[in-house]
């Protein structure tokens, strides 16, 4: 199927800093895309890029398979909702959510008030933007706020005006640059949803930019993970935690970083470690009297629902590991042996690329 939107091959230098290297990703029809990476490894610059507002050193954009590289961002017809909302203070939500309307399709003179007197022409035109603010005002529960100003709603209302003055356009796709970063927990977790619902029913191609990775594995039918200006992998959220293709993504995605093994310490773990670096999640070693690996607590935090014990093995490297439920915990100094099942075991080869692990 050609993809609603893609970059092929594309490299971006500002003077002597190249922001990303050879950067192909695709954003299929009606796909919920997350570009998802640390602060500075080049997601805004992306972003940019697939709209319009910055032009490639090298390397093409595509929209239904058709070259709009040097396009203006006008002609793109893509929806782009910055961090900062920007929505104009001194209009109403309605005029907000009208705006980008307005000014597509009425001229200046059909736009001052009372034009719709003299022109039915300019009469249908209101009409029919009236009823897309209006469709749109549902579809994100903003009909009772139509008549405030943006200073008079919370963030989060102010987000969702954000998205309705996006989404009104009826995109060919839609972008969005950390769209939650502002939300508060609860907030957050509500827009979440409510951006999925927004996708399931606006059935739009969606790309959200964040550094998130809970933002991006919840949401997301597919995460791309950039690191240093390079996309590292493409991926479902599942395929990108439990076979991560490079020991970079593998260290950057889960909630607690994974614990690497060098390749002959590793051995102690698995016969597979004499060759290969070994990773395993803090969640997945377990405490076992006769496990194969020895190691000394260093120090032990209680976080709830879960404990963190940081251990040094008998060859030096630092590990973690998180245990669940309360029961007889090491303390600080004890002595304690380890183990983990094979299938949670993640090779990686000297150049950082994943190998399977043979149990
Ligand atoms: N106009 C510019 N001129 C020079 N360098 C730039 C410019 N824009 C971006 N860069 C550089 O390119 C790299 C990528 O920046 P970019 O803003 O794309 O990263 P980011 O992942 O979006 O970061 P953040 O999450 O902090 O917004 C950075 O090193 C940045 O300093």
């Amino acid at each position: 199927m050609t993809a609603a939107l893609a970059l092929d091959g594309v490299t971006k230098r500002f003077g002597d800093t190249t922001a990303i290297t050879d950067v192909s990703l695709a954003l299929g029809q009606g796909e919920f895309v997350a570009l998802l990476g640390a602060s500075g490894c080049g997601k805004s610059t992306t972003l940019r890029i697939l709209a319009g507002l910055d032009r490639p050193s090298e390397g093409q954009v595509l929209m239904q398979g058709r070259c709009v590289t040097r396009d203006s961002a006008a002609a793109r017809n893509i929806a782009l909702m910055f961090q900062s909302y920007a929505l104009y203070p001194h209009l109403s939500v309605y005029q907000n959510i009208a705006m980008p309307l307005r000014l597509r399709h009425l001229s200046v003179a059909g736009r001052l008030p009372g034009a719709a007197r003299f022109s039915g022409a300019v009469r249908r035109t209101r009409e029919d933007i009236d009823a897309q603010v209006r469709r749109v005002a549902a579809m994100l529960r903003l009909e009772p706020l139509l008549a405030r100003k943006p200073g008079q709603l919370s963030g989060g209302q102010q987000q969702r005006v954000a998205l309705a003055r996006a989404l009104v356009r009826k995109p060919a796709a839609f972008l969005l640059d950390e769209p939650l970063s502002n939300l508060d927990t609860q907030l957050r977790a509500d827009t979440r949803d409510e951006l999925r619902a927004l996708h399931r029913d606006t059935g739009h191609a969606f790309l959200i930019v964040t550094h998130d990775q809970s933002d991006a594995l919840s949401m997301a039918d597919r995460v791309a993970v950039m690191i240093a200006g390079r996309i590292e992998q493409i991926a479902t959220p599942q395929q990108l935690f439990h076979t991560p293709a490079t020991r970079a993504v593998a260290e950057f995605i889960g909630h607690h970083r994974m614990n690497i093994l060098p390749q002959g310490p590793a051995a102690a773990l698995h016969p597979a470690g004499k060759g290969l670096d070994l990773g395993v999640r803090p969640e997945d070693l377990r405490l076992q009297a006769d496990g194969p690996l020895q190691a000394v607590v260093r120090s032990r935090a209680f976080h709830g629902e879960e404990t963190i014990l940081s251990l040094q093995d008998d060859r030096g490297t630092a590990l973690r590991m998180v245990l669940r439920g309360g029961s007889a915990l090491p303390l600080p100094g004890d002595s304690v042996r380890l183990t983990a099942p094979p299938e949670a075991l993640h090779g990686f080869d000297a150049c950082g690329l994943r190998q399977q692990v043979l149990s």
